[in-house]
């Protein structure tokens, strides 16, 4: 490998080289942690392994924090990418709101964390590519390259006969929220509505699931991109916890993704089931579509994100509002895509949009006290936006739904539901059933039969907070 050799005294050397490498299940178990995984439709899976460095936030500053401390980061670096998926990027993710992250299962993960890889292996179209990256004064060109030729040889070594390991099971698992509770509070939150304090507002629950067997992490992502090639997958691990938890999950919301002046992002709000067949399938999104409750609460959400973007951007379109289908469930959506009036920072249009009201509600403040009063959990990360930043300010978020904290023999998922006047608590209830099966679906033994419906039903081994 040919040696680029450096004169001045960059603080991030980042180091990229094409590689032969076994698939992604044996790379990620050989890879030591913190690892992230991040996998945007249509782009590159990033695997990221150790942390060269970690960025940290807090409070209403979050944000902030996190810009401030990646403008930093990648102010003085020596970066030869080799390509463009491998270039150095941070990837983390943000609390849901203030203080979300105090209980469990969040305790583990800050209120900002992003981390710049150490190793990156980048699965892309043209190729894997090995990325090693390394910050602060001992950080060497010569001893980057000679990692990045170590490591390469690690890799290209890894035995990948394993057999992808069954889905682990579910013993028990618990709700959060009870029927009645759920009953009580989304009755106060659409009496709130009707009565004008609030226009909209989403309310989670959260079920605890115990693992019969240790939970296969590598092969649980590997299932969710084969079953959501559409949805962004994203898996966090936080440094130095010693319980082995992650967050993961397969979201179809997109936050907002920033290229130059260039801003693509959604509204997707409004969901109904899959059909039995695809006639069935066709009537319930034209159903959907048709609905003036979920029309309302998903035109809520694309005027909000508009006007949102408004301070920012000279040009702002929305596409037709249209069905998205995914394996589970179909949402109304409404592509949303602005030309900016200058150059920002992805961060700053992050804090703008987050909470959407696809996962929080109008107006904004109001809609945060009722969630913060009725929910009897901690959001932590859940429906809080998560992806990356690079040298450039350019990055991809994605609001962190259809999501879990798993650790080796258990896992916590969260789901929530939009409610507007005319929201029927039973019926919404069914809806967070429903929301739950993407990562639900992956934890069940679905070979024996037992807890099939465990989403749907009153499973028998379900309890209650009751
Ligand atoms: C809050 C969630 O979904 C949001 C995104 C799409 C559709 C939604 C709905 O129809 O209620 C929610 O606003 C979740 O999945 O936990």
């Amino acid at each position: 490998m040919e040696r680029a050799r450096s004169t001045s005294s960059p603080s991030l050397v980042s180091r990229t080289v094409e590689i032969d490498a076994p698939a992604f299940a044996a790379v990620f178990d050989a890879l030591p942690a913190p690892r992230t995984t991040w996998n945007a439709p249509d782009d590159a899976l990033v695997l990221g392994s150790g942390a060269a460095a970690t960025l940290t936030g807090r409070g209403a500053d979050r944000f902030a924090d996190v810009r401030t401390a990646a403008t930093d980061l990648f102010d003085s670096g020596d970066v030869h990418a080799g390509t463009e998926a491998a270039r150095p990027r941070v990837f983390g993710g943000f609390a849901f709101h203030v203080g979300s992250c105090d209980g469990d299962p969040w305790k583990p993960f800050p209120e900002a964390r992003f981390v710049l890889p150490r190793v990156q292996v980048t699965f892309a179209d043209n190729g894997i590519w090995l990325t090693v990256n390394a910050i602060g004064a001992n950080a060497s060109v010569d001893d980057v390259e000679d990692r990045l030729e170590a490591e390469a040889e690690r890799i290209s070594g890894i035995d990948a006969t394993a057999e992808r390991p069954a889905r682990p099971g579910i013993i028990a698992s618990h709700r959060t929220t009870s029927r009645e509770a759920w009953r009580t509070g989304v009755e106060a939150a659409v009496d709130r509505i009707r009565g004008g304090d609030l226009q909209k507002v989403v309310l989670a629950q959260a079920l605890e699931a115990e693992l019969s067997a240790p939970f296969p992490r590598a092969a649980t992502l590997e299932r969710l991109a084969e079953k959501y090639p559409d949805c962004h997958r994203y898996y966090f691990e936080p440094d130095g916890d010693d319980r082995g938890s992650a967050f993961f999950g397969a979201t179809p919301e997109r936050l907002v993704a920033l290229r130059g002046r260039t801003v693509e992002t959604d509204a997707l709000a409004g969901t109904t089931g899959r059909g039995e067949t695809p006639e069935e399938d066709e009537w319930l999104s034209r159903e959907l579509l048709d609905d003036a409750k979920n029309v309302h609460e998903h035109q809520l959400v694309a005027e909000t994100v508009c006007d949102q973007l408004k301070p920012f951007a000279a040009s702002i379109s929305a596409g037709d509002r249209r069905v998205r289908r995914l394996a589970t469930v179909q949402h109304l959506h409404t592509p949303i895509t602005a030309e900016l009036d200058d150059d920002r920072h992805v961060l700053e249009l992050v804090e703008a949009l987050h909470p959407t009201p696809a996962v929080g509600g109008l107006p904004p403040d109001r809609a945060l006290d009722t969630i913060r009063e009725a929910e009897p959990f901690d959001r932590g990360w859940y429906a809080a936006p998560v992806g990356w930043i690079d040298a450039a300010g350019n990055g991809a978020f994605a609001v962190a739904i259809r999501s879990a904290v798993a650790r080796p023999r258990r896992a916590t998922l969260f789901a929530g539901v939009g409610l507007v006047a005319d929201s029927d608590p039973d019926r919404e209830w069914d809806e967070v059933q429903l929301k739950y099966r993407p990562i639900l679906d992956e934890l069940e033994d679905v070979s024996d039969g037992r807890g099939e419906n465990l989403g749907t039903a009153e499973a028998a081994e379900v309890t209650d907070d009751t």
